[in-house]
């Protein structure tokens, strides 16, 4: 009997790996006209349009009938303004998808020696992450460069990959090109790639595929449990989380990382809980920025639900639409965070209400 998602699963390693080679090889070394800032305000650079390109140029081949729910579209790079990003795009992605990695995938997904791709071709590969999502059928769901501000500032960033079906997380994987191999030795390799495959548990390896290793989030007791949390606060409320860490008692400071990094952290046992609580009204999470992060956490053994303890609904279209907020541990510690969470809500309420008298 075949192994349920194997193929996707190498298609989805090797898309990644890529993307993590090339967004690493512009990591720290943008130049002027690199980046653009987004209609919302988001910072959008050279390494997340060419990595989108890259992975969906891989997709459209492998899984030429599978849609894409992709972080970025090419409408600013077809522009006039455009053309200077435009072509170094082009030259980066077609670098990564003609060089040979001696990973033995190369001819069958259209990789390698002399497989360039005209711009057209690859601003429509970036493109066909235009898909509206939903609840019915496959889809994948990318996020070329998760976490641009800590890719700006020289910290973490991920690229991460999930197919969804029929609403369900199937697959995940992210690669985390920064982040230490190994926590406790933070000037050591960096670098890792880490996968979920539903029923299949999860792993963390080398972006070169090497050392894989399955992950398992070890219990935590009270004592020792930390909180990790984005670094920018308009994504998630600092000072919400404190109010949490009182409940509970928590005195060590929380970990403050960008990107789904978190997610990968959490699942190696590196943090105690993901906290990510709104900041305002009206935002609503992406999918791309939680889909291989929870069927991460899930694998390892963990729970993953919204601030208010339900599911993350991933077939409701481009984003979350009915979560607020996320809410990430392992088994034992859920239950006892969600909890905090609720106090916590209820205790900024009645202030509020006090203030308001
Ligand atoms: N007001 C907001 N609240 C929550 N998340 C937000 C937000 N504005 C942007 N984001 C998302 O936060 C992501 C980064 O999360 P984190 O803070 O954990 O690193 C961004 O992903 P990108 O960096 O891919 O744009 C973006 O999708
Ligand atoms: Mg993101």
């Amino acid at each position: 009997m075949s192994i349920p998602f194997a193929t996707e699963k190498q298609v989805a390693v090797a898309a990644v790996r890529r993307a993590c080679l090339l967004t690493s090889s512009v990591f720290n070394k943008l130049v002027k006209n690199e980046t653009l800032t987004k209609g919302d305000k988001s910072p959008v650079t050279v390494g997340d349009y060419s990595a989108q390109a890259v992975v969906n140029t891989i997709l459209g081949r492998a899984f030429p009938t599978d849609p894409i729910v992709g972080e970025e579209d090419a409408n600013e790079l077809r522009q006039e303004s455009g053309v200077i990003m435009r072509q170094r795009i082009v030259e980066l992605a077609n670098e990564t998808l003609t060089s040979e990695l001696g990973l033995g995938e190369m001819v069958e997904w259209g990789l390698g020696p002399g497989q360039e791709r005209t711009p057209e071709e690859l601003m429509d590969a970036i493109d066909r992450g235009n898909h509206a999502g939903g609840a019915v059928g496959r889809m994948w769901t990318l996020d070329p460069i998760d976490g641009t501000k800590g890719f700006l500032r020289g910290e973490q960033y991920a690229v991460c990959l999930a197919l969804i079906v029929d609403a369900q997380v199937q697959l995940g994987v992210m690669g985390c090109p920064n982040l230490p191999v190994d926590a406790s030795n933070p000037d050591g390799p960096k670098g890792c790639i880490f996968v979920a495959v539903r029923g299949q548990g999860a792993q963390q390896m080398a972006v070169s595929g090497a050392n894989p290793t399955p992950l398992t989030i070890p219990t935590i007791s009270g004592d020792s449990l930390n909180f990790l949390e984005s670094v920018e606060a308009a994504h998630s409320s600092h000072s919400f989380n404190s109010r949490v860490s009182s409940v509970l008692n928590i005195t060590r400071a929380p970990t403050r990382m960008d990107s789904q990094a978190k997610y990968c952290c959490l699942a190696r046992g590196d943090g105690g809980a993901y906290l990510r609580m709104p900041t305002g009204v009206g935002y609503r999470e992406k999918i791309w920025d939680h889909a291989s992060g929870a069927i991460l956490i899930e694998e390892a053994g963990g729970i993953v639900t919204d601030s208010r303890g339900s599911s993350l609904d991933f077939g409701l279209g481009r984003t979350l639409g009915e979560n607020f907020g996320v809410v990430a541990a392992g088994k034992a510690a859920h239950a006892k965070v969600l909890a905090a969470v609720m106090q916590a809500k209820a205790e900024e309420e009645e202030e509020k209400t006090k203030a308001r008298v």
